[in-house]
């Protein structure tokens, strides 16, 4: 099963297995959104069913909630949560502090209120996703839809006078349609090649009338955990100052990985 995985799929896998180490019987966790992060909920769901792992997962979109129910993990609302010990999830970047660009799946605004609310916040992704500076990724703004040109105007005018890069505003389209996120708002992805001051951006963004969130995620981050294509995973904690590397290693067993340990 594992020659059916491409390279990437493998580093996410590796990745997303690895970070489940951090899960503990009790605990509250937020599960993130995206394909890194749906590993990961299978990872625990496998723990939950074989293993008798007792957890309360707070899902990030809707999306991650069925596959959560579906995998056998218990599923609450964060209200009913309060505060998690620790949120996995992926991100379309992340830099040397990090500090990620996330939303390319659009559930960037439950992921920065349930990351928040977590002890915690660990970044699951491959090594693709690392970046000297954020901005590669288009960065997106969830809006409200009503008046959205105008505030879609109002961003691109705040960027002319940021001096940035990049300054056009797309809204994101599901075929023939405005996206939609699961709290009925729309995205903007701003294009904007490179942001220089990330944290200036974020708070700019956020106080436009008709933004509710933007996809940059400043100091939330505690650590990355980075897989690679051949089984390798590299832990870093920003917290700690620590890099750690170890290896998963690719088996054709019903469990598909095993952890060979150091
Ligand atoms: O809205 C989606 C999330 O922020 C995802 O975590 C992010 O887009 C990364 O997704 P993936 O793991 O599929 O690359």
């Amino acid at each position: 099963m594992s020659g059916d995985l491409s390279p990437i799929d493998k580093a996410k896998f590796v990745a997303a297995k690895r970070s489940v180490d951090y899960v503990e019987d009790g605990m509250r966790v937020g599960l993130g959104t995206g394909s890194t992060a749906a590993w990961m909920v299978r990872c625990l769901g496998e723990l939950v069913r074989e293993e008798g792992l007792k957890i309360k997962g707070v899902p990030t979109s809707t999306r991650t909630a069925e596959l959560a129910r579906e995998v056998g993990i218990e599923v609450v609302s964060l209200d009913e949560a309060r505060w998690l010990d620790v949120t996995i999830d992926g991100a379309d970047e992340f830099d040397g502090n990090l500090n990620l660009i996330k939303g390319g799946g659009g559930a960037l605004l439950q992921e920065k209120i349930v990351a928040t609310a977590s002890d915690q916040m660990i970044v699951i992704a491959d090594v693709g996703k690392e970046v000297e500076t954020l901005g590669n990724f288009p960065l997106p703004v969830e809006v409200i839809p009503f008046g959205w040109q105008t505030t879609k105007s109002l961003i691109e005018e705040m960027l002319v006078s940021m001096d940035v890069l990049g300054r056009d505003a797309t809204l994101r389209m599901n075929g023939e349609r405005p996206f939609v996120t699961d709290e009925g708002n729309y995205i903007l992805d701003l294009h904007l090649g490179r942001i220089g001051n990330a944290n200036q951006m974020a708070m700019v963004l956020n106080q436009m009338p008709g933004v509710v969130e933007n996809g940059l995620f400043i100091d939330i981050c505690d650590v990355v955990i980075l897989g690679y294509g051949d089984g390798r995973v590299e832990t870093r904690d920003i917290n700690e100052g620590t890099v750690q590397e170890d290896r998963l290693d690719f088996v054709e067993s019903d469990n598909l990985f095993t952890d060979l340990g150091d």
